[in-house]
């Protein structure tokens, strides 16, 4: 009964304004015909605005978003009453119940309405949708904002999973510098959409030079000895946000951040498996399709492309984990996920997926409230010692790298991966 008046409550306070809730249980919905105007479009724009949501909603709101939704797509309630136990599937069922004969129509109005309530909390959504318009201070491949004290370089490139290609690697570099000499306090470097990044784009080998492949690799050689170079160098506490997958180079460079925050759905998923509700647990998630985050795994598969390490992980990571576990992700390429590379050390702490985005830019902004110089001042006591060090190790990865892509392993990987949809 409990959960009952819950979704009578949520009913009651979270109606929009086109809806009077008379009684209960059986709740007589009276609506404003005037309101019953949404277009499917709008509908369908409504969901799509709710995986922007960056604050999650609350557990209220978003039974209420189910259950309209629900209503709007299926008509009234024709799930059988789960048990009293399951209390995910209980809400779930209360809320859509609670909604009667409440027509498909009115109850698309209302999720709509409802979405538009939530729409302060959509301005700043740390996910934008690809391609927006929202491409600040002449970026292509990046969405770069300043806010709070904190300087965000987003990945932008979210149909090719962030791949990082040789325009994006200038990009990076262009906004790291700028962020130096910003007013921001920290910088962080995050993924829209579900990966975080997928490195190399592999297309960076195809366009051949006249040169040939030797200046071809001889140029990428330069170009990720600067690339690096900018993240030993970066004097300002620089914060990697690991919404999803990330592969190559965005992992080694890892090793250089001052701190790694990442996502972890297995938690959730593990305990939803726990208790067989791991079918309802995924059914509840896409219900809502608030940000839908993969789980973030960190894969360095250098040997199965012929290539090696790079982002002086070569160094960094036996430092961090061990040479054993260094040795598994750089030669093996293991594929960790967010606990086991938290536990190795490469990742600073995981959260779980539903509150990843607002627990993290909660820390971080506190982070930004910190005072700028004794930041600056004690990241370079700690850099300082390493730097040259570093700058050495970059040096020669990149000359072993602008050999291994000269070689017949390399193209044949590379080869492999852009023939597999025909890309050549
Ligand atoms: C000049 C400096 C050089 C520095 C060298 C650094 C070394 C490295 O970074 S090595 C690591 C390189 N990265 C990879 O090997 C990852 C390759 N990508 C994949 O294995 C898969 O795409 C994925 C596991 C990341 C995702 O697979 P999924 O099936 O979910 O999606 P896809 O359909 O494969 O990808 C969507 C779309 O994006 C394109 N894409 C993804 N990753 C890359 C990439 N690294 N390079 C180029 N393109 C990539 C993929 O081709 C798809 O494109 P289409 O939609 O047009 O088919």
């Amino acid at each position: 009964m409990a959960m009952a008046y819950l979704a009578w409550r949520l009913a009651r306070r979270s109606c929009p304004s086109s809806l009077q809730v008379t009684s209960f249980p059986v709740v007589q919905l009276h609506m404003n015909r005037t309101a019953m105007r949404a277009s499917q479009k709008d509908f369908e724009n409504s969901m799509n605005q709710v995986k922007l949501l960056k604050k999650d909603p609350g557990n209220e709101v978003k039974l209420k978003l189910y259950a309209l939704y629900k209503q709007a797509t299926e008509g009234p309630c024709n799930m059988p009453k789960p048990g009293v136990f399951d209390l995910i599937n209980k809400a779930k069922w209360d809320a859509w119940n609670a909604l009667g004969s409440l027509p498909k129509e009115a109850a698309r109005q209302n999720y709509v309405d409802l979405v538009s309530s939530l729409s302060p909390s959509l301005e700043s959504s740390s996910q934008v949708e690809p391609g927006t318009d929202r491409k600040s201070t002449g970026f292509e491949t990046l969405v770069v904002t300043s806010e709070d004290g904190i300087t965000k370089i987003m990945f932008n490139r979210p149909k090719k999973k962030n791949a990082i290609n040789t325009e994006m690697y200038h990009e990076i570099m262009r906004a790291l510098k700028a962020a130096s000499k910003d007013d921001s306090i920290i910088t962080v470097l995050t993924g829209n959409g579900d990966y975080y990044s997928s490195g190399n784009d592999l297309t960076n080998f195809t366009d051949i030079p006249p040169g040939g492949v030797e200046e071809k690799a001889k140029n990428n050689a330069v170009l990720l000895r600067e690339f690096v170079g900018c993240f030993i160098d970066f004097p300002k506490p620089l914060i990697a946000v690991v919404n999803g997958p990330a592969v190559g180079i965005s992992v080694t460079l890892l090793g250089l951040f001052d701190a790694v925050y990442a996502s972890d759905r297995v938690s959730q998923l593990l305990e939803s498996k726990r208790s067989g509700k791991q079918r309802e647990m995924r059914a509840f998630e896409s219900s809502f399709s608030v940000a839908s985050h993969k789980q973030a795994t960190f894969h360095t598969p250098f040997s199965h492309l012929g290539q090696s390490p790079e982002g002086c992980s070569s160094y960094t990571f036996p430092k961090i984990m061990s040479p054993a576990k260094a040795t598994e992700m750089l030669i093996f390429g293991k594929k960790l996920t967010a606990g086991e590379a938290c536990a190795q050390g490469l990742v600073t702490e995981v959260f779980p997926d539903s509150t990843f985005q607002k627990e993290v830019w909660t820390r971080l902004k506190a982070f930004a409230k910190l005072p700028p110089n004794a930041l600056r001042i004690s990241k370079e006591v700690i850099r300082k010692r390493e730097r040259e060090k570093l700058h050495a190790v970059n040096a020669e990865e990149c000359n072993v790298l602008q050999g291994r892509w000269l070689s017949d392993e390399c193209t044949n990987a590379v080869v492999n991966f852009l023939s597999r949809k025909s890309k050549l």
